[in-house]
């Protein structure tokens, strides 16, 4: 249900009552009414009020007097005008006095609920703008608890974690993206834990569901919806009923899914399988994808209009090779948390591994160093960590990824990098010099990255000279 306060203005109690209902209906559950446009100022002083729904002709103060009041008073609260005059002057006049919309009456419902989610979305946008504004100079966090799990001292991130707290209380979707393994979940978790939610939250990972599977695993079915549906049952939206709602990897949707996503995100409802009336959602959805969803749009894989609707809000969580200060501290973490699960004492990194680590670009990001330092544990003995299985595992996936080099557009590489076609020697004191710049002039690790042995590096570094 929407929580968010709208007040209706009108001298007709009928109307006021039947828009009072409809809305309802429709989700927003704390709509308040007044008949008397005099009393207006005085509820909006000891009322918290998001949105206002004025109409223009009453007696004695009319919503034409009112609306500059209220604009003064409280600029930040949308007011959509209602009137039975369908005039442009009145219209136009209306809108230079600062309302938000302006709607003839008798307004269709769909109408009135449109212009209402719009007020809404605009009025946390100005909210967003404004915080954003304040939290732009400081420093810190307000809830840096709920960043606990993401162990990170990258300015990067710490620039979206405050991002991150802006955004977290709006309702509206927020898409994170990011390539495999760099923590979109754990952003997820995070902000469900700053949203203030009561509701749980729930995690779907939407790959590879057909189209039927999504819609029943999402929105339940009604009895007898298919056979073997001998009970009705509930999807995972209404599991998430005033919590959060995770979908991962959206990038897979089938076209059909991605309507029903769309239209669970614009007008909150969706359709039980089986079933022709609409539940209402109250659930807050978060989307995850390692897409770059643009170039599926350009493919035609993914809807513009489901994607224009995921972008008012996006995270883009930067891959581990772009904030190599983390690889030390996250080094620390998984060592500790790896030695705890086997039960063993948190062995000593060699000094220089974290050069190696950072010399190696992470396809898989936080998750493969994860992994790595997993099994670079489990093969620990006693003593200082050796540095042979990450040698190997980098050595590995580095073989695996070996893929022949492309001729760029604008024609040899080796031409553009040289400026002319360059002799064997040169390309080998070029590798070796950017080799021993990555390694920090440790020549174990840049032999490894060159895959040569050491003293091969050293006799070459030698001859160099
Ligand atoms: N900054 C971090 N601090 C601690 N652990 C992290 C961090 N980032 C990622 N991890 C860990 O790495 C693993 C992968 O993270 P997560 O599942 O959140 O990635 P993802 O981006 O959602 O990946 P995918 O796109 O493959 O679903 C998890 O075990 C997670 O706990």
């Amino acid at each position: 249900m929407n929580e968010i306060p709208i007040l209706l203005v009108d001298d007709e109690l009928r109307l006021l009552k039947a828009s009072q209902l409809l809305l309802a209906s429709k989700g927003f559950k704390n709509v308040f009414t007044l008949s008397n446009s005099c009393d207006v100022m005085d509820y909006l002083q000891s009322n918290d009020v998001a949105i206002i729904v004025l109409d223009l002709n009453m007696p004695k103060l009319s919503g034409f007097d009112l609306l500059p009041e209220i604009v003064n008073e409280y600029p930040a609260t949308p007011v959509i005008v209602m009137t039975a005059v369908d005039e442009t002057d009145t219209a136009v006049n209306c809108m230079k006095k600062g309302a938000f919309d302006f709607l003839v009456k008798p307004v269709e419902t769909e109408r009135l609920v449109a212009t209402i989610r719009k007020a809404i979305e605009h009025r946390a946008i100005c909210r967003e703008l404004d915080s954003l504004r304040e939290r732009f100079f400081s420093e810190t966090l307000d809830h840096a608890e709920a960043f606990s799990p993401i162990v990170t001292v990258s300015s990067k991130m710490h620039t979206i974690f405050k991002y991150m707290e802006v955004i977290a209380p709006s309702r509206q979707p927020i898409l994170i993206c990011g390539e495999t393994g760099v923590g979109k979940e754990l952003v997820a978790k995070a902000l469900h834990n700053l949203s203030g939610c009561s509701g749980e939250y729930v995690a779907v990972n939407v790959a590879g569901l057909d189209d039927t599977v999504f819609a029943d695993t999402l929105f339940g079915h009604k009895k007898g919806a298919f056979t073997g549906a001998e009970r009705p049952r509930d999807g995972l939206v209404a599991k998430a009923a005033s919590g959060t709602l995770f979908l991962d990897e959206i990038g897979d949707l089938s076209d059909q899914s991605q309507i029903k996503l769309l239209r669970l995100l614009q007008e909150k409802e969706y359709y039980p399988v089986g079933s022709d009336n609409p539940c209402i959602s109250s659930a807050r959805v978060l989307l995850a994808t390692n897409h770059d969803l643009q170039k599926l749009i350009d493919e035609k894989r993914f809807r513009k209009d489901l994607y224009y609707r995921l972008c008012a809000h996006r995270l883009v969580i930067p891959p581990l090779r772009e904030r190599l200060e983390d690889v030390a501290p996250l080094l620390d973490h998984f060592l500790e948390a790896a030695a705890q699960s086997f039960g063993k004492k948190a062995p000593t990194p060699p000094a220089e591994l974290v050069t190696l680590l950072e010399t190696y670009p992470f396809p898989g990001n936080v998750r493969e160093l994860e992994a790595m330092v997993h099994d670079a544990v489990a093969r620990h003995n006693s003593g200082v960590l050796s540095m042979e299985s990450f040698s190997n595992a980098i050595g590995i996936a580095r073989v695996a990824k070996h893929t022949p080099v492309q001729k760029s557009a604008g024609g040899n590489p080796l031409e553009e990098l040289f400026g002319h076609f360059p002799t064997i020697s040169e390309v080998e004191n070029y590798l070796i010099t950017e080799a021993m710049q990555r390694a920090k002039s440790n020549q174990g690790i840049a032999a490894n990255l060159l895959g040569i042995t050491r003293q091969t590096l050293n006799k070459r570094l030698q001859t160099k000279k």
